[in-house]
């Protein structure tokens, strides 16, 4: 990345900040995705000659593209707003020399909504427990929450298999979203991904009969058959821990394999269900043109809500419009399509789709370079201690030999 670039505000255009996308430093300078025409990506003027994306330094420019060279907005991060800014250090240090983005007056959605967060969300923010409070408070919503969807489908409010595929579509984007309430701290990904860890245990617990709990065999098996929590819903909390652990906030792969699993796959089952029937998949029955657009819809959908949210609060690199139209349309085509194939009897959908979704957002999408240095970090914040209690251990075995000699 080239610092200078990173360093530079620019203003978005009127088409950009009509979509939502926020006034943003530059990015990095990074290859443009094949999955962006030049045709699409034209629509913002901007000088350009070779097909990569690039930091320019005109400041009315905005977030881009032109003629297959494009340019990744890059807002700092605004999570909580003021909260977080005077809670804790910056998210990621400024590039030397770098203006620091103050928080915008000007009456932008996310400011005003920012702005307006209570007190007790500046108290969490200072509290140096602050990671164990939003872990307590999701591990308690997902059982919380779980136990309301049990209590629609008893009470007949809701059907058994619709209440199960809101289970589904629902708790991976909002544990998802509680990723924002975690500090900076570089061990909070672990933190978040104890939530899902724990419900593992517990999926675990009842699936294998060690545990009795029959509004959990209810909410998340289709037949009331505990062994099923042991299939499906075993591996989508092993997703979300995979995500968070290996994705977290910054890499936005981690939000589109969640959204491809959650949006995608659960509204392909709610909606082929009621509106597939006359209309199956040539080379696959059991599944129906109806499902496999819903899936394509939602899944898109959601990957795109979550990255504009997680790229508002400045967690990572924003993507162009036009980038994001044409990766992400490539992604959830891709997933739709594993999706809709004959193979749930060797891969759980919970698996290959967001596999998938994310191997291809990897390839497919420029990669904002915190991600990469998030990656490089929490690689070294494992390694690190081990390898030190490693030279403990042979320090302390070399001690006591020459001792005995
Ligand atoms: N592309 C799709 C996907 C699903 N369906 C409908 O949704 C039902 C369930 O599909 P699927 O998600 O594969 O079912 P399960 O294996 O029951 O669920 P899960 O993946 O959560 O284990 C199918 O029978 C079909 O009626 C559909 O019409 N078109
Ligand atoms: C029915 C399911 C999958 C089958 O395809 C989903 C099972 C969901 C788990 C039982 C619960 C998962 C909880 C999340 C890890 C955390 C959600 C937290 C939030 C605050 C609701």
């Amino acid at each position: 990345m080239a610092p200078a670039a990173a360093a530079t505000l620019v203003t978005p255009t009127h088409s950009v900040a009509a979509a939502g996308w926020r006034m943003a430093r530059r990015g990095p300078a990074l290859p443009a995705p094949a999955c962006v025409s030049p045709a699409a990506a034209s629509h913002v003027p901007q000088s350009a000659s070779a097909s990569t994306y690039v930091a320019t330094t005109s400041s009315a420019g905005g977030v881009g593209c032109a003629a297959g060279k494009c340019r990744l907005a890059h807002a700092t991060p605004l999570a909580l707003g003021r909260t977080l800014s005077q809670a804790q250090p910056p998210l990621r240090s400024p590039q030397p020399g770098a203006p620091r983005r103050r928080p915008s007056t000007t009456a932008s959605p996310t400011a005003t909504t920012v702005g307006a967060l209570p007190e007790f969300v500046d108290a969490l923010a200072a509290s140096p427990y602050r990671d164990y409070y939003v872990l307590t408070g999701a591990a308690i919503g997902a059982v919380v929450w779980v136990k309301l969807f049990d209590y629609l489908a008893a009470n007949g409010t809701l059907e058994q298999k619709l209440s199960r595929k809101l289970v589904h579509t629902t708790t991976g984007p909002i544990f998802v979203v509680t990723w924002a309430l975690f500090s900076a701290n570089p061990m909070a990904r672990v933190l978040a991904a104890v939530v899902p860890m724990l419900n593992f245990m517990r999926l675990f617990a009842v699936g294998t009969g060690l545990l009795s709990d029959p509004g959990l065999v209810n909410s998340v098996s289709r037949s009331g058959d505990r062994t099923e929590l042991l299939k499906g819903p075993l591996f989508y909390v092993v997703t979300l821990v995979a995500a968070t652990v290996l994705c977290w906030r910054d890499n936005p792969a981690g939000l589109i394999a969640v959204s491809m699993m959650c949006g995608g796959d659960g509204l392909a089952d709610i909606v082929g269900r009621r509106l597939g029937r006359g209309n199956p998949l040539p080379y696959n029955t059991q599944k129906s043109v109806a499902g496999s657009v819903a899936m394509l819809v939602g899944g898109y959908g959601m990957a795109y809500g979550l990255i504009s949210l997680f790229c508002g609060l400045g967690f990572f690199t924003c993507y162009p419009p036009a980038t994001l139209f044409g990766c992400l349309g490539a992604i959830a085509a891709a997933a739709t399509v594993v999706e809709s194939l004959p193979i749930n009897k060797w891969v759980d959908d919970n698996v290959s789709v967001p596999v998938v979704a994310a191997a291809l957002s990897l390839v497919l999408l420029p990669q904002p370079v915190e991600a990469a240095a998030g990656v490089v970090a929490s690689a070294a914040a494992a390694v690190v201690p081990v390898a030190a209690a490693g030279v403990a251990v042979a320090a302390a075995a070399a001690g006591s030999i020459s001792l005995s000699m």
